[in-house]
């Protein structure tokens, strides 16, 4: 079982950062190397930071205020060894050439623990940050795919060897080893090579996560790690499989891709103390800062709705496909109204609510990765330090006892914790 750790810094509940003791800010890099120690204590196989580009201060604290996640995560590569390093980059707001370089210096400075979150950036609000027009789903997932060709090309631009640094000769690079890109294509025309030498990876893992059929097809065909999200065993497993099916149509095996459902555990030394622990959060949550976050995750604006009603027809978005229809989907399963979607949007985002002891909760992971859902699980903390701590000392130690999870680190590179091979230079 492998174990990403998503990192909000206020915690993945809306209201955290509230909870008592709670760290309270995102931009606090003392409690940032403490999680970081955390994970690693509890053998991650990584770390993972979002971002956006836009601040909204009505939206979740950790969304609003963020450090820049490359800067932020290089500083964690100094105070960490292990534990893989991933930061979301928007393929809609930056230039292929700028993310290789990014990437490739994060694999050599943390010794190839590089990831990179290619997400194309679903919201309209950071298009005015870089004087743009916000192109529409599928145009961004267009240049989406043009983006990961590029950088992927740009990553093999140099062989492993072709710094030769001989000094007998004089010769330090071999020039046969070295090759321009020369890619010329609808978005982008970029010469190459970078300026940087092939990384210890040899290209860091590709992280995906966008849900629509355009971002499955994009993760099938690029990514190392999909992160899913789910809502209940069946639909994990359907789409677990799914995203596997495609797999050898691409030439790739099954094993190529690891799937990461997105969890929120809330775990206790019983099931009570757990859902104390979740009354106390939910205590919090407000129907203001709730409908903001569904208005966020609907792509439409939600204060005019009566919150005891039925869900309305709600179109899918231009902005998220992947929240929007696993939660609607979810409420019509089950006939909930508005509130109760928008409390289980405020606990975790749209992601999927674990509560109970740390038993139950180890169970039904066990369950989830043994039965065909999950190569394992990005592990959502609603609050830090203790929301996660709990995961680490109770939950963890199960795992590991059954069998299901490192007791060390197999690897140095976060490829070879995930199982993933080291790619050929194409
Ligand atoms: C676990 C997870 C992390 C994500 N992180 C980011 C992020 O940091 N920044 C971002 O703009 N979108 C992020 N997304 C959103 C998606 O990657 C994707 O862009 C969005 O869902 C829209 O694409 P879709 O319509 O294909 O779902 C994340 C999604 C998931 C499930």
């Amino acid at each position: 079982m492998h174990l990403g750790l998503f990192l909000l810094g206020t915690g993945s509940h809306v209201a955290g950062w509230r909870y008592p003791g709670a760290v309270d800010s995102f931009q606090d890099m003392a409690a940032l190397r403490r999680i970081a120690e955390t994970a690693e204590r509890g053998r991650f196989d990584m770390i993972f930071m979002g971002d956006n580009l836009y601040a909204d201060p009505a939206a979740h604290p950790s969304y609003t205020l963020r450090l820049e996640p490359l800067t932020m995560l290089s500083a964690l590569a100094a105070s960490t060894t292990h534990i893989g390093l991933g930061a979301t980059v928007a393929t809609t707001y930056s230039d292929p050439f700028t993310v290789a370089r990014a990437f490739a210096s994060l694999d050599h400075i943390s010794g190839g623990r590089a990831a990179w979150n290619a997400v194309t950036g679903a919201s309209p609000a950071a298009a005015p940050n870089f004087g743009k027009l916000h192109p529409n789903h599928a145009e961004r997932y267009a240049i989406a795919r043009e983006f990961l060709q590029v950088v992927k090309g740009l990553w093999d631009c140099w062989a492993d060897d072709a710094v030769v640094a001989d000094r007998a000769t004089g010769l330090y690079i071999d020039p046969a080893r070295v090759r321009a890109l020369d890619h010329e294509g609808p978005h982008f025309k970029v010469k190459g090579p970078v300026n940087i030498g092939r990384s210890p990876q040899g290209q860091p893992v590709v992280l995906q996560a966008g849900g629509s059929e355009p971002g499955h097809a994009l993760a099938a065909a690029t990514a190392d790690v999909v992160f899913s999200v789910v809502q209940d065993f069946d639909e994990a497993r359907a789409q677990y499989s799914s995203l596997k099916a495609r797999l050898p149509a691409l030439g790739r095996r099954p094993e190529d891709v690891t799937v990461l459902p997105g969890v929120m555990p809330v775990v206790g030394r019983t099931d009570r103390e757990a859902y104390e622990k979740l009354a106390v959060l939910q205590g919090f949550v407000d129907g203001d800062n709730a409908r903001q976050l569904l208005s966020d995750r609907f792509g439409v604006d939600m204060s005019g709705y009566d919150l005891d009603g039925p869900i309305p027809d709600i179109p899918l978005p231009d902005t998220y496909h992947s929240f929007a229809s696993v939660m609607l989907n979810k409420a019509k399963r089950e006939g909930m109204t508005l509130r109760d979607i928008y409390n289980l949007t405020a606990a975790a985002r749209g992601h999927w609510v674990l509560c109970g002891s740390a038993e139950r909760v180890a169970d039904t992971l066990e369950q989830w990765f043994t039965n065909g859902a999950a190569d394992g699980f990005n592990v959502m903390p609603p609050w830090f330090h203790e929301g996660f701590d709990d995961f680490v000392d109770l939950v963890v130690p199960l795992l590991q006892k059954r069998g299901l999870f490192r007791q060390e680190y197999a690897g140095t590179t976060l490829r070879e914790n995930l199982g993933l091979p080291r790619p050929q230079r194409g």
